[in-house]
């Protein structure tokens, strides 16, 4: 099996002094290509200069489903390739919390990273609610729905349950394990699926034993340094 991936998602965290402290530890420590850290769009050019000769690869957290054009405030999947992104976070359960973002829109914005060459990290996950009334699995079938067609290789999923995102509660191992082996079902054995909700540098390990996890996405353990390398020493 290839090197479980690390991906940071520093969210709309961080300031120019965050990223001059944080991403030299990391461009130190000796990480391998299956690190990555999403960083917030005006910090992009500054981390990758920080990167420069080391395997960490850069991401963003989000794009433009559309290529080029009159689109104020947005920015495309071939500026994030151009300024050295080599991933992308799409469809994170923030934004179709706090954005209205739909699977919809987070399909096209998966083929438009794919255009460019980046690799989609396509997050789909259930809220305690759906949980609780028995259709999680329900869901994360219709997030994944919208997939279809697209290449299992050429994308990694992140399972995110909505309740485990920034809370300190992080899914039971059975929990994972059966998701995540849902999610394989339903796509293909071989897609890389990621797990992500309040993992730490003290339960990194215990999750990434888990069957089925080919690695994890990070969030607010992703803005010390050494949190994440903790994180980081924890793949295998
Ligand atoms: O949403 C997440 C990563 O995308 C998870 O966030 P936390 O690790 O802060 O729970």
């Amino acid at each position: 099996m290839a090197r479980q991936l690390v991906v940071g998602n520093w969210k709309m965290h961080g300031s120019v002094g965050q990223v001059r402290s944080v991403v030299p530890e990391l461009a130190r420590a000796e990480l391998g290509s299956n690190v990555s850290i999403c960083m917030p769009y005006p910090y992009l050019s500054l981390a990758k200069s920080l990167l420069v000769d080391t395997p960490v690869q850069l991401g963003a957290q989000d794009l433009c489903e559309f290529h080029i054009g009159a689109y104020t405030g947005e920015v495309s999947a071939a500026m994030l390739a151009d300024v050295g992104c080599e991933l992308v976070i799409i469809g994170h359960s923030e934004r179709r919390r706090y954005f209205g973002e739909t699977s919809e829109t987070a399909a096209r914005k998966v083929r438009a990273a794919l255009d460019a060459g980046l690799l989609p990290i396509y997050c789909v996950g259930e809220t305690q609610e759906q949980r609780d009334a028995g259709v999680a699995r329900d869901v994360i079938a219709d997030e994944l729905k919208v997939l279809s067609g697209v290449p299992t290789s050429l994308y990694a999923v992140a399972y995110e349950p909505m309740w485990a995102v920034g809370t300190g509660v992080t899914a039971a191992p059975e929990q994972i394990s059966e998701m995540h082996a849902f999610i394989k079902q339903t796509l293909s054995q071989h897609t890389c699926v990621l797990y992500g909700g309040s993992v730490k540098g003290n339960n990194a390990a215990h999750i990434m034993a888990v069957d089925g996890v080919d690695g994890v996405l990070v969030g607010g353990a992703a803005l010390s340094a050494t949190e994440f390398l903790r994180i980081c020493r924890a793949a295998h």
